[in-house]
């Protein structure tokens, strides 16, 4: 483009400033050189125009970014631009000026300035670097000898480091300068190196007025110059200080190790104090030296393959001097040392923090096996979303569901709905408590793979420091099996195991519940105890079995004869109680009583047998037969005893006399058997006279119990005692042992008769004692007579018959005592052969008063007369009656005619005299 000559004119105006001008256009994004003076031109190297694809000089960068700064903020600007050629530096000042111009595209003029200063850059280095340089000249004395050195030349940095001026040193010798304690070490280096040649390098101290500074001094020859540089390494000095006072001091242990080679270059007293090894020892070994043997291969491959440091990536094993091994963890370094590659290692001792982990994992390890052995299920849930976070090995089991199921999944979600739904309003209301308490409760929980189950759960809410809840932590016990063995135990302990009846414990325990009611309500109850009749017979004569059997089946009828509110209990053996609730009246237990003795007098069937037993019960109605449940079972024992004394098969209220009497019962029951043991009972004997012959010819044995304060005591009072407690048999034993021992002293002709109770025939022993008897006293079997009542055949006939035939089989006689008093009498002389008939006294004392009993013992005499069997009259007392029997035929009588029962001395005696009598007659 042409300029308009106006610019030219404009340009022209600027007189001699023209000549340092350019104007420059922007043309988009470009600049472009309109005018540009042949200074300027110049300035830019020689491209007067600037053209794309050239390169462009500094200058012309410079000028481009100043022009382009004035045009963007249409304000004058300035800069000084320096411009180095053949070594020279120009420094030239540059004015940019936005011109205003009609032409509608932005102008700057610029303007660039004679250079302002011209210097030499070598000079320019030299003066401003910070490094010191001194040029030396060697001063010589008259013989030629090196005495001085004089500086010839120094820069400002020289001067600035030896603190002193430029001025002041120039020309100076060297030792008129103040170089502090050093000046001849200096000087004698320097000396050596104008003396010798090569070069020299070395560091002081330098110390000037005020501070001290560390010099790098580096001398070298140039002609016959010495150039010696100065460099300031107080800073690096410093540093190095710093970081020898941190690795000296820092209390963990530290040590640099030759890289090659790993041997120790430096310890730190941290290191000599926590290893044990002498500083001079650790200098003297190789990193090896303080490993165990089997990590130095791998500590040389770390070290040759090592491309990064191996800060704490592993713990590694030192040896102590003492021996021990140490856990480390090293941080490492490396650095150069001396020019040689070095390695900085500190190592931290994580021993105890190994041993403290450990025992963490120990504990940790021991924790969760506990968790994953003990029997309880175990879980862990969130508290905000209560997912399990925890399960053990129990609660799999438990649960059936596996773990990899529960863990993750919701707590609730392994319960039904409704369980699921109570569950967890009771974890909320767990939460809301701030877990101040923890809930325990069984409950029934149907588990997805074990069926329903009872849990004894404790919970507890785990908050965090804040007190928020964080987790729940719950136990659970499965029980099912436990509390139904509790509840079976439970049972037992109440239960009778034979009946499954309640016991005595339950039965006071309900009893005990009825006074209560009847104290607060005045509900009248009664307490019936119920003893069976002929039950230890059964026992003993089908066994045990079929006793249980019955007991079981006695059982089942009571439980039948009650009201459901009743209770029917068993207290053991053959005892049994009724609780009568809400009793209205004594009748009504009255009415209950009977039932239950109607009820059992009914046959059994027992292990194919048919038995017949009976039940006696005593009765005691409360409050008034007492106010707690031992009196009123007391009371009601005392009844209970006082019907069966009276008549078995029926039952009896409490009376409280009935106490005094069933004591003195029982005094004279304990009387009694101390009478056995001591010799109180003797037997007197009472004879059997033959009517035809006038002749004995047998003695009734009569038991007596010579009582040390009563006299004799009947034995119509204790026969029945004796056979209620059992003592009939060892007494019954004494009796025959003692009958047949006399009767073996009498008359060979003389039999001795014997009486035996019905409940000798229960016991298994009665046979043996009577052979035992009668072997014992040498006696012949044929003068025995074993008396019998119809009530040995009445109860257990069979089982008694057997026994009365094995008796007659031994050569025995057995006698009906008191013949036609019971109902079947005559029905038995068919069922055994009796060998004698007593005819009972009540008949003999009325004959001659009453015409039936003359006709009885008529119609007696002749059976027995037909039947071949002997017939005897009781209680012979008149001639009359003597003569009357006489008459009708009667073989024998006995009698207080005759005689009363006779201790054994009156007796030998009576026999002796009646012999005699009849020997004379
Ligand atoms: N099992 C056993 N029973 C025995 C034994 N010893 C006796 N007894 C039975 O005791 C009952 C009472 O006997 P006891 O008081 O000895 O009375 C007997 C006679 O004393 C009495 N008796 C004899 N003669 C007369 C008389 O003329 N008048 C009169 N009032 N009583 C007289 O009769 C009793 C003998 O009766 P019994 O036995 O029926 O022959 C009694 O039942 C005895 O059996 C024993 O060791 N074991």
């Amino acid at each position: 483009m042409a300029l308009p000559p106006y610019e030219e004119i404009a340009l022209g105006s600027l007189g001699r400033f023209a000549d340092g001008t350019v104007l420059v256009r922007l043309d988009g994004p470009d600049l472009v050189h309109l005018q540009t003076a042949s200074a300027v031109a110049t300035w830019l190297e020689g491209t007067p125009r600037h053209a794309a694809g050239h390169q462009r000089s500094d200058c012309a960068r410079l000028l481009d970014q100043i022009v382009r700064r004035a045009l963007r903020t249409g304000q004058p600007e300035r800069q000084v631009a320096s411009r180095v050629e053949n070594g020279i530096v120009e420094v030239h000042e540059i004015l940019a000026l936005p011109l205003h111009t009609h032409w509608g595209f932005p102008v700057a003029l610029v303007h660039v300035s004679e250079p302002q200063t011209r210097s030499s850059l070598i000079e320019q280095v030299y003066q401003s670097t910070r490094e010191g340089v001194l040029a030396l000249a060697p001063v010589r004395d008259a013989d030629g000898q090196l005495c001085d050195l004089q500086i010839v030349t120094l820069n400002a940095g020289a001067a600035q480091l030896m603190r002193r001026s430029l001025d002041s040193l120039l020309w100076q010798h060297l030792s008129e300068v103040y170089m502090g304690h050093h000046a001849q070490e200096i000087t004698a280096r320097l000396f050596r190196v104008v003396e010798n040649g090569g070069s020299d390098n070395f560091e002081l101290e330098f110390i000037g007025d005020d501070a001290e500074s560390y010099l790098k001094i580096a001398v070298a020859p140039l002609g016959d110059l010495l150039v010696v540089t100065l460099v300031d390494i107080t800073e690096l000095r410093t540093r190095e200080a710093s970081f020898r006072m941190l690795f000296e001091a820092n209390p963990v242990p530290m040590w640099v190790l030759d890289a090659g080679s790993l041997r120790f270059l430096d310890v730190n007293t941290a290191a000599v104090e926590h290893y044990g090894y002498s500083r001079d020892r650790f200098l003297a070994m190789t990193a090896h030296d303080i490993r165990p043997e089997a990590d130095r291969a791998e500590l040389q491959i770390v070290f040759a393959n090592r491309t990064k440091p191996y800060d704490g990536e592993r713990i590694w094993r030192h040896c102590k001097a003492d021996g021990s091994v140490i856990q480390i963890l090293p941080y490492v370094r490396p650095l150069m040392l001396r020019g040689r590659p070095a390695v900085l290692a500190a190592s931290i001792d994580v021993t105890e923090r190994q041993l403290a982990e450990a025992e963490l994992r120990r504990t940790r390890s021991f924790l969760d096996t506990v968790i994953e052995n003990i029997p309880a299920m175990l879980y862990v849930q969130d508290a905000v979303d209560h997912r399990l976070l925890l399960v053990n090995r129990a609660c799999e089991a438990l649960l059936g569901v596996p773990r990899d199921e529960l863990i993750g999944g919701p707590s609730h979600a392994l319960f039904q709905h409704t369980t699921a739904r109570a569950v967890l309003d009771q974890d909320a209301a767990l939460f809301r408590a701030s877990g101040r308490d923890a809930i325990v409760e069984e409950r029934q929980f149907e588990t997805r793979g074990n069926g329903t189950r009872l849990l004894h759960v404790k919970k507890l809410a785990v908050s965090d420091e804040e007190g928020r809840p964080q987790y729940l932590l719950g136990i659970a016990e499965d029980v099912t099996e436990r509390r139904a063995v509790e509840a079976r135990i439970a049972h037992m302990a109440h239960h009778d195991p034979l009946t499954d009846l309640p016991n005595r414990a339950c039965f006071r325990e309900r009893l005990s519940d009825a006074l209560e009611r009847q104290h607060r309500h005045a509900e009248p109850a009664a307490v019936l105890c119920l003893d069976l009749d002929g039950f230890k017979a059964v026992n003993d004569t089908l066994g045990h079995a079929a006793g249980d059997a019955l007991l079981r089946a006695v059982a089942d009828r009571l439980r039948h004869c009650v009201r459901e509110e009743d209770l029917v209990a068993r207290f053991g053996g053959d005892e049994f109680a009724i609780l009568q609730a809400s009793a209205p009246s004594p009748e009504a237990a009255g009415q209950l009583a009977a039932r239950l003795v109607e009820c059992l007098a009914q046959p059994f069937s027992i292990i194919g047998q048919k038995v017949v037993i009976g039940a006696s019960l005593g009765i005691a109605m409360l409050p008034g037969d007492g106010t707690t449940p031992d009196l009123l079972l007391n009371n009601a024992d005392l009844a209970l005893y006082q019907a069966k004394a009276e008549r078995r098969g029926t039952f009896r209220f409490f009376e409280p006399e009935m106490n005094a009497r069933i004591q003195a019962r029982r005094t004279l029951e304990r009387e009694l058997r101390e009478a056995l043991n001591t010799g109180a009972l003797e037997l007197f004997y009472q004879p059997l006279l033959n009517l035809r012959e006038n002749r004995i010819n047998a003695c009734e044995a009569l038991l007596r119990w010579r009582h040390p304060e009563r006299g004799f005591v009947s034995p119509a009072e204790f026969i029945p005692i004796a056979e209620e407690t059992g003592l009939i048999a060892p007494i019954g034993e004494w009796v025959l042992r003692e009958a047949c021992r006399e009767a073996a002293t009498w008359p060979g002709e003389i039999k001795v008769a014997v009486n035996l109770s019905p409940v000798q025939f229960r016991q298994q022993s009665l046979v043996p004692a009577v052979v035992s008897a009668l072997a014992n006293a040498g006696l012949d079997p044929s003068r025995l007579e074993l008396e019998i009542t119809e009530s040995v055949l009445l109860a257990d006939s069979d089982a008694n018959l057997a026994v009365l035939h094995r008796l007659r089989n031994l050569g025995v006689r057995i006698a009906m005592d008191d013949f036609g008093t019971g109902y079947s009498s005559l029905s038995y002389l068919r069922t055994f052969p009796f060998d004698k008939i007593k005819i009972d006294q009540s008949f003999v004392r009325e004959l001659g008063v009453n015409r039936h009993c003359a006709a009885i013992v008529r119609a007696v005499a002749g059976l027995g007369a037909d039947l071949g069997i002997t017939t005897v009259a009781e209680g012979v007392e008149t001639a009359a009656q003597r003569d009357h029997l006489q008459h009708e035929g009667c073989d024998e009588m006995q009698g207080y005619l005759f005689s009363r029962p006779l201790p054994v001395a009156d007796l030998r005696q009576l026999i002796a005299a009646t012999e005699q009598a009849a020997r004379a007659a």
